[in-house]
């Protein structure tokens, strides 16, 4: 089913956009976030953000009503990944992410210790960084395709009992196809038309990724760092809603 008509259901934003707030500070974030509606987008907490932020900032967008995928990206021995989902979760948050690479008893670890949480966000695995391209896994001993490398993540993330995964839009319909509707997929590497890729490599559009099966877009600095941000967002939102009223 399709995700935007799941989150209307909700009755929280029907947008799949998660905004990357990637500043340094809490001051920086916050005075972004206070120009954002929580109709039009998700916000996304990473590493940068919250080593400077903490936990604190996340409740800070949460109590506006933001959902809020925090994404650290765990990749631990499996307690010290469990733990940690399980404090995430103590958050408040609505997704978070681990590592696939971990592998299968990470991943599970961090399944069952959300699954006795009472709100339990989505637990998401991170395959192939959308950064990365073949050069870059022939370097870590990696010497299948980044499309290979993904697809064989993917299924370890679904058959360890996680809700999805974090992939290249390029992978999204290959991946749909393979391991059902269900299996979300959260796709970075979103680049406009005219947009710089700066250290993204596998890249693509917002509507056409939306159209190779991806559930919801991660972006960033298009956004953030654009001249007039929420004209960005509110040009993608739109775009993103013609292409849902053209298919019906
Ligand atoms: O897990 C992520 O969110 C993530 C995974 C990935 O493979 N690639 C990726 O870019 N990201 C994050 O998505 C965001 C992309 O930002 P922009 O490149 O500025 O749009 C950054 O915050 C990254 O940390």
């Amino acid at each position: 089913m399709n995700p935007l008509i799941l989150d209307n259901a909700a009755g929280v934003t029907a947008s799949p956009v998660l905004v990357a707030l990637d500043f340094a500070t809490a001051d920086a974030a916050l005075a972004f976030a206070t120009r954002l509606d929580p109709a039009e987008c998700r916000l996304k907490v990473g590493k940068e953000l919250f080593t400077a932020a903490g936990p604190q900032l996340v409740e800070q967008l949460a109590a506006r009503g933001f959902q809020v995928f925090l994404d650290l990206k765990f990749h631990d021995i499996p307690n010290t990944v469990a733990q940690a989902c399980k404090m995430a979760a103590d958050l408040g948050v609505w997704m978070v992410n681990v590592h696939a690479s971990g592998g299968r008893r990470m991943m599970s670890a961090a399944a069952d210790a959300l699954a006795h949480c009472s709100q339990p966000p989505l637990l998401i695995a991170v395959t192939v960084l959308t950064s990365m391209e073949a050069a870059d896994l022939a370097e870590i001993g990696i010497t299948v395709s980044p499309h290979e490398q993904v697809l064989r993540l993917a299924q370890l993330t679904r058959d360890s009992g996680l809700d999805g995964v974090v992939c290249s839009a390029q992978e999204a319909s290959e991946l749909k196809s393979l391991l059902g509707q269900d299996f979300k997929l959260v796709t970075p590497g979103i680049r406009l038309a005219d947009s710089a890729a700066d250290d993204q490599r596998r890249v693509m559009t917002p509507v056409a990724a939306l159209e190779a099966g991806a559930d919801y877009l991660v972006i960033g600095r298009p956004i953030t760092r654009a001249e007039d941000p929420l004209g960005v967002l509110s040009d993608i939102n739109a775009d993103i809603r013609a292409w849902q009223q053209a298919r019906g």
